[in-house]
């Protein structure tokens, strides 16, 4: 198994710089998601990494050697592409197996490793079918088990399941994960579901832009996000301007302690981390609008000031829409400049 390590990547497209210089170490093992929006640069990393892009400059290390000048065939490495590109006159054995032949492997060989492949990922009974045959998150599998044949130290996944329903999504993400831990292979995920990446990851680096703007476990990114961008990209997020005046900036009826010089500021709350309790009419922030997503309630209040609040609470929490609460935030971050200048985090 394998270690791999970007040192000072970069990638121009002309005059357009698709990576900014760069670093990113994943250990042995790792599963390592990249999360970012349309255009951040995470595609054209992972093809950067798989030998399908060359980079402008800069070091790709699997295992200490740099591979940044060597093609994909000759690359420890094997991609899942989002479309499966299985050759459709085939059988399921026969893509499979197909690297393993070009390898000049025997033919038992052959049939022995495409049949563990097939295993692997729950298809032995489907070796002698065409893909045509097979439904979407079958042929998947296939494609799958066609890199997982070949045994790469490295396995690259670009948005492997992102034309498959929620729920066969969901499945197939788990038995991936099941998959990776059981080879211990070292994995690059691409993909722009946050759930996604939360769920599977080891760790998650979050892209914009062409910049790494955070890498860390899916809780430090969740809990610590440690630009405006990463707070407001992850999960729902309350992100509201404000002006810090003697240590302090008053948003909605609430006092948020903020340590730092007077002038502008961004605070970002969680609406999980806000209880609303019952005040008089007229008094804390209106309920306009209660959705209900079964085992909690995201709720829209409205402050005097004009402040909105998101907020997330359990069912069995008695609101109701109209009502006047008088909200509390149990914990915040204030950012200046696109950095953190507090924090208040009770655990
Ligand atoms: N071959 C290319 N020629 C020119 N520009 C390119 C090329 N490939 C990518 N780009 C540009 O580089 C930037 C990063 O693209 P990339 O595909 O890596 O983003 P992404 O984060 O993977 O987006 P998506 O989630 O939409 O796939 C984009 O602005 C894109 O238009």
């Amino acid at each position: 198994m394998s270690t791999l390590e970007l040192e000072n990547v970069s990638k121009q497209f002309g005059t357009m710089a698709a990576l900014e210089p760069l670093a990113l170490r994943i250990a042995d093992g790792e599963l390592v998601c990249l999360l970012g929006p349309s255009g951040s640069g995470k595609s054209t990393l992972l093809r950067i990494i798989g030998g399908f892009e060359m980079p402008t400059g800069g070091k790709v290390l699997i295992d200490g050697a740099d591979v940044a000048r060597t093609p994909p065939e000759k690359r420890p490495t094997a991609m899942v592409f989002q479309s499966h590109a299985l050759w459709g006159h085939m059988t399921v054995e026969g893509n499979i197996g197909f690297g393993l032949k070009l390898r000049g492997l025997k033919k038992p060989e052959i049939a022995a490793k495409v049949d563990a492949a097939l295993r692997l990922v729950g298809l032995a009974e489907y070796g002698k079918r065409h893909p045509a045959q097979l439904s979407g998150g079958q042929r998947q599998r296939v494609a799958i088990a066609r890199c997982l044949v070949l045994e790469p130290k490295i396995l690259l996944m670009d948005e492997p399941f992102a034309s498959l329903d929620q729920h066969l999504r969901d499945r197939l993400r788990e038995e991936v994960r099941q998959i990776q831990r059981k080879l211990g292979i070292t994995t690059v995920f691409v993909t722009h579901g946050q759930d996604e990446a939360l769920s599977i990851a080891d760790r998650i680096a979050v892209m914009s832009m062409g910049r790494i703007e955070q890498v860390g476990t899916p809780a430090e990114i969740y809990t610590h996000p440690q630009t405006p961008f990463v707070a407001g990209f992850i999960g729902d997020m309350n992100m509201m301007k404000t002006t810090v005046q003697g240590g302090a900036a008053l948003i909605g009826g609430v006092r948020f302690d903020a340590p730092m010089a007077d002038g502008e500021a961004l605070i970002a709350v969680r609406p999980e981390d806000v209880t609303l309790m019952p005040s008089r009419d007229g008094e804390g922030a209106r309920v306009r609008r209660i959705v209900n997503y079964g085992a909690v309630l995201k709720i829209e209040a409205e402050a005097a000031d004009g402040a909105v609040w998101k907020v997330q609470t359990l069912k069995d929490v008695p609101v109701t829409e109209g009502g006047f609460y008088r909200p509390t935030v149990s914990r915040h971050i204030v950012f200046r400049d696109d950095r953190v200048v507090h924090r208040v985090d009770p655990t």
